[in-house]
């Protein structure tokens, strides 16, 4: 039996040039298949590729697929920035250098919040690099027509961002989660190292936000150039992106489909990782 890839492992480096800009971008790469699924982490605090998908890759791998999970500038072991315009387009165009310096044509690309807006900037921008979407809590930025915003999620993601304590980091974590007796203490620690690790990422990101305070686009007018299949895939108890953003999503890409779970918060892939893999998979063999 082959050993479990680790985050160590697969943890590798690249430097592309952004906006004359050089940035040191970090991702892991796992598998060898000749398809590639692109995986975005969303935008919470400590977020990073590994730590918002480590449930999902190891099937994804079993099956064929090369598995790039990308660190967006701001996160993790990438450069930091402060993004002062989209970050949805920052991102989609670090990831168009990435892939270009790794010779990768076309991908399929999985988007969790955040990482499903920059999705979604990909494909507005490269649409033919993209093979199918898959788009978690996220796609497009904009208001919800049911819930006022910025959604109380959000509102405790910027306050764990200027304040990185245990306390406010469980404040998010319980409504990120509809289960939050499913997050363990080593859960609590691990994310609060990734958090404190990386000062200078918390404080660009605030920094960030007050010099533009909508950094993720709303794409709704230009989501039926997307040609790509997409698989829309929402909590119904999501409190950071509400559900009926995954409805404008359906509405406007034309070749899309929507699944919502019942006793589902922001993490589909991680609350629901069993069904999620296989409906994934059955998605990208079809
Ligand atoms: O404000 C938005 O539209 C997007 C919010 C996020 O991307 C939040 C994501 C949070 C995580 O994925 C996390 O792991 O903290």
């Amino acid at each position: 039996m082959n050993a479990p890839h680790t985050e160590a492992s697969s943890s590798r480096f690249v430097t592309i040039t952004e906006a004359g800009q050089s940035l040191r971008l970090h991702y892991n790469d796992v598998g060898s298949g000749s398809e590639v699924v692109v995986m975005l982490h969303g935008s919470g605090p400590g977020a990073s590729g590994w730590a918002n998908f480590h449930r999902n890759i190891e099937p994804l791998v079993d099956a064929g697929y090369r598995v790039i999970l990308l660190d967006c500038p701001g996160w993790s072991k990438s450069d930091t920035i402060v993004s002062t315009g989209s970050r949805s387009d920052l991102n989609a165009r670090c990831l168009k250098a990435v892939l270009d310096a790794l010779d990768i044509s076309r991908v399929h690309i999985i988007g969790n919040s955040m990482g499903g807006h920059s999705a979604v900037g990909f494909a507005l921008a490269n649409p033919e690099m993209v093979g199918k979407l898959i788009l978690m809590g996220g796609g497009t930025g904009g208001p919800s027509a049911l819930v006022p915003m910025p959604a109380e999620g959000i509102k405790l993601i910027g306050a764990l961002y200027r304040d990185p304590t245990v306390e406010n980091l469980k404040r998010m974590m319980n409504v990120f989660v509809y289960d939050s007796s499913s997050l363990t203490e080593e859960l609590y620690q691990q994310r609060l190292a990734n958090i404190l690790a990386r000062r200078d990422h918390l404080e660009n990101f605030v920094k960030s936000a007050q010099i533009n305070p909508k950094q993720f686009s709303d794409y709704g007018l230009r989501l039926p150039e997307i040609k790509a299949k997409t698989l829309i895939i929402w909590g119904r108890d999501d409190r950071f992106v509400p559900l009926d953003i995954g409805l404008r999503l359906l509405w406007g890409i034309p070749n899309s489909e929507f699944h919502v779970f019942s006793q589902c918060g922001h993490w589909a892939q991680w609350e629901h990782a069993e069904v999620f893999n296989q409906m994934v998979q059955d998605f990208l063999a079809r």
